[in-house]
């Protein structure tokens, strides 16, 4: 296995450093290291971080791989900086047996561009009826520790109750996707005045947020972890942010396109910018932002979602929800979030990685670059600056909200163990 010095990287965007990935781990830190047969890599200008862990990734197999599969989304999660997902089980067959997360885990290794850890269903078939096999999951070769209904809200709180307590055998925790699902019924973007104006059905902030509240306050009941999907609401950044005044275990995580984008958009009524939860507006993007760098929100997760061009290019009330993210995530909290002063690289590392891999229970991601950790990294270029194209992406969709903006930033090189999964900003 060959080993690669990577010369003068900013680790955390500081002071220029050399270090070497030798057998998977990083073998040293330092300056003017000896390359020794190492093939070097020049990183000068570029922030070095640990590989970005995502929590939230739909890889859509099985069951639709005419969207994504495993082996592509997995590439696009490698040109975005990625070196673990974690899969969503809104698959089809639904990841709500030992047999189809193993299904997934062994298609990411064979892939071997990013690790997989498949998520586990919290109800058979996303039903929300029974429970699925939780502890079946969790002991299979995948090592399950977090389970969602994502897609769907586990809005039974007899069932949410159960799968919070259940999850505490094996220090799992339950991510839920917090939609009260009588309050938007038939729900096409936020709601308000501009949802109103369009003729488009509203998706009210209080159908997040009162599920956010109840959450917190069965975790608390039964003393277990609840991860709170794509938070959207300045009200739920509040809510979170009182469940961990209080000591809960609650943590969150906001999504890169709530971040930049909002619900003005949908006046195109281009179905690009149609997503669950929905785009908000202006002062709830604000409220994300500040959440995040305060800390509220411990993670940003992409929650991409590939869709082929036939759910999507149709009138918006017929499309489908979502969007992708792996290869845009760390341009556009670059943006939102280090261009503005709010976060620095350390803190990008510490949401876009550690924690993530913290909340998932990954031992081997989200460690700091330092000798003897694992040789998870990514070499990013924050003074390139690039016009979004669409068809440029490893993903086998095209649904990319950002098509035609500017964003800041480059993924110039991944490395997974050692080994570059991406190298000069292409998959090696
Ligand atoms: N976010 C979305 O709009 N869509 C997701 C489901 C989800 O994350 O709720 C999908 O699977 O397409
Ligand atoms: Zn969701
Ligand atoms: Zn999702």
């Amino acid at each position: 296995m060959s080993s690669y010095l990577i010369r003068g990287a900013r680790i955390l965007g500081g002071e220029p450093t050399d270090l070497l990935l030798q057998d998977g781990v990083v073998a040293a830190v330092g300056t003017d290291l000896d390359a020794a047969g190492a093939e070097v890599v020049d990183a000068e200008g570029l922030v070095a971080l640990p590989g970005l862990v995502d929590l939230h990734t739909h890889l859509r197999e099985p069951g639709r791989e005419d969207a994504e599969t495993v082996d592509t989304g997995t590439r696009a999660a490698a040109l975005g900086g990625f070196t673990a997902v974690h899969a969503m089980a809104n698959t089809d067959p639904v990841a709500d047996t030992a047999g189809v997360v193993e299904q997934v885990w062994r298609l990411g290794r064979e892939a071997g561009h990013c690790d997989v850890f498949p998520v586990g269903a919290v109800t058979v078939g996303l039903g929300g009826e029974r429970l699925a096999e939780l502890g079946a999951m969790a002991d299979s070769a995948a090592r399950v520790r977090v389970f969602s209904d994502d897609g769907k809200c586990v809005s039974d709180a007899v069932l949410m109750r159960r799968a919070l307590e259940y999850v505490k055998a094996f220090d799992g925790v339950v991510a839920q996707h917090a939609q009260e699902p009588r309050l938007t019924e038939e729900a096409q973007m936020n709601e308000g005045e501009l949802s109103g104006r369009l003729g488009l059905r509203g998706w009210p902030a209080v159908a997040e947020e009162a599920i956010i509240a109840r959450d917190c306050l069965l975790a608390a009941h039964v003393g277990s972890r609840l991860h709170v999907c794509h938070v959207s609401t300045a009200g739920s950044v509040e809510i979170v942010r009182w469940a961990k005044s209080k000591g809960w275990n609650v943590t969150a995580e906001a999504c890169p396109h709530h971040l930049l984008l909002t619900d003005d958009l949908a006046a195109t009524y281009d179905p690009i910018y149609k997503v669950n939860p929905p785009l908000r507006s202006a002062t709830d993007v604000e409220a994300l932002r500040a959440g995040l760098a305060d800390g509220t929100i411990d993670v940003v997760a992409t929650d991409h979602a590939p869709h082929p061009h036939e759910d999507k290019d149709c009138e918006w009330q017929a499309a489908a929800f979502g969007m992708l993210g792996l290869e845009t995530a760390l341009s556009v909290v670059q943006q939102t979030m280090v261009d503005t002063g709010l976060l620095d690289w350390a803190g990008v590392a510490q949401r876009m990685s550690a924690r993530p891999a913290e909340i998932g229970r990954l031992s081997d991601h989200g460690r700091p670059l330092a000798v003897g950790e694992p040789a998870n990294v990514v070499l990013y270029d924050p003074a390139y600056s690039r016009v979004v194209d669409p068809t440029e992406t490893a993903s086998l969709s095209r649904n990319n909200p950002y098509a035609g903006l500017t964003l800041p930033g480059r993924v110039v090189a991944t490395f997974l163990r050692g080994r570059p999964t991406v190298l000069d900003g292409k998959l090696s």
